[in-house]
């Protein structure tokens, strides 16, 4: 992992504006633009996940926010303060980048002592009150590579940086250790109020740790918003097919709220937009599509045949082929409760319907939608 660490500035109290505002940060590498006109603003204490593919300019826009690179065009703004053309050594807060932001020769005390203003009195004082936080007031004497891991991460953000920049803080550690450091990481940051930035391809990552979830592609931010959000409600045909599993069913836009998905009539929750005839993609969860116990269940409902079952855990994912819906597959999650109560097994023949409110609607074709 790398991490970046930007000492807090005297400004940081009074600030109203935004912590940090990028606003419209372009970069190229040759003629590949890298970040297009990017805008985000982020709040002091907030925890923000830039979430995309291998790529798409993670990364790039981390090192832009650490002044380890400039952009082409576009500003950012530390506290209001203009920051973009200062190279890092200018600029007159302290930064690390290193392995957990964190100075190899300097013991823990050491290190989060470095970053705290005041009277040396103080300092000691908060920084015993630190490490009592972060629970790691028996290790002050120890240096970096004397460390955990986990207890390497601790300690980076008690070193109360004014930003905390995280690139791929986990990637290296196995899904046991990973998931445990999560949670740590997430509740030690809220604890400390660090404003952090922390660079993913892990969707889970995300959406377990953020605040809010910045989904790139391409170099642009297809979608900003709360875990929930991009997940319930994704902006793009790329968020929804980036962010947890789906169906997708090609259908075709009718007048007002219709649509036709094979031989069904569907009426949406709300107007999808588009011209009579159109080609359209549905986009539906596996847990919101409803299986029925019963045939007079849902008037709404036609017969799929069940082809697969497969085990999850704690749920089981379903496959299903639906002649009515042109001859759909389609996957459902149901519950081991459900599933019994379903009876279910391979062939059996089930009334299937879509939850309408949840369901998506997207052109064949649409254009990303900005953050
Ligand atoms: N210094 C550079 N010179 C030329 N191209 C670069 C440079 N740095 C990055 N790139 C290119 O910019 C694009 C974005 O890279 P970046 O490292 O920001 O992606 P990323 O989203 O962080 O991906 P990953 O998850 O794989 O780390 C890639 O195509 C990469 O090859």
């Amino acid at each position: 992992m790398t991490a970046l660490h930007v000492a807090s500035t005297p400004a940081d109290a009074a600030s109203a504006a935004p912590h940090l505002l990028l606003d419209g940060v372009s970069k190229r590498f040759g003629r590949h633009a890298v970040l297009s006109e990017l805008t985000l603003s982020v709040n002091k204490g907030e925890f923000v996940c830039l979430l995309g593919p291998s790529g798409c300019g993670k990364t790039t826009l981390l090192r832009q926010i650490a002044g380890l690179d400039a952009p082409d065009a576009g500003r950012i703004l530390l506290n209001g303060r203009d920051i973009t053309r200062l190279p890092p050594a200018a600029r007159d807060y302290g930064m690390v980048f290193q392995s957990y932001a964190l100075f190899p020769n300097l013991d823990v005390a050491g290190n989060i002592a470095y970053g705290l203003g005041g009277r040396r009195a103080d300092k000691q004082r908060r920084v015993s009150e630190l490490l009592a936080l972060i629970g790691l007031d028996d290790i002050a004497e120890k240096y970096p590579a004397q460390l955990s891991g986990g207890q390497q991460q601790r300690v980076a953000l008690a070193v109360s940086p004014s930003l905390l920049l995280l690139d791929e803080p986990l990637s290296a550690l196995d899904a046991r250790v990973r998931e445990h450091l999560r949670r740590e990481i997430r509740a030690l940051q809220q604890k400390l109020g660090v404003t952090t930035i922390m660079v993913t391809h892990d969707q889970e990552e995300a959406l377990t740790m953020a605040d809010r979830v910045v989904v790139m592609h391409g170099g642009r931010i297809e979608q900003c918003a709360s875990p929930h959000t991009v997940y319930r409600e994704p902006a793009s045909r790329f968020v929804a097919s980036f962010v947890g599993q789906g169906n997708w069913l090609a259908g075709r836009a009718l007048g007002g709220q219709q649509a036709q998905l094979g031989e069904r009539v569907l009426t949406l929750a709300q107007s999808h937009g588009l011209a009579d005839g159109q080609p359209l993609s549905l986009f539906i969860r596996p847990e919101d599509l409803i299986l029925h116990a019963g045939w007079s269940a849902s008037r709404d409902a036609d017969l799929a045949e069940v082809r697969k079952l497969e085990l999850l855990g704690p749920i089981y994912r379903v496959g299903l082929h639906v002649p009515a819906w042109g001859g759909a597959e389609v996957q459902a999650d149901l519950t081991h409760a459900q599933l019994a109560e379903l009876e279910l097994t391979p062939q059996r023949r089930v009334p299937l319907s879509l939850n309408l409110a949840r369901l998506q609607v997207f052109a064949a074709e649409v254009s990303p939608c900005g953050g």
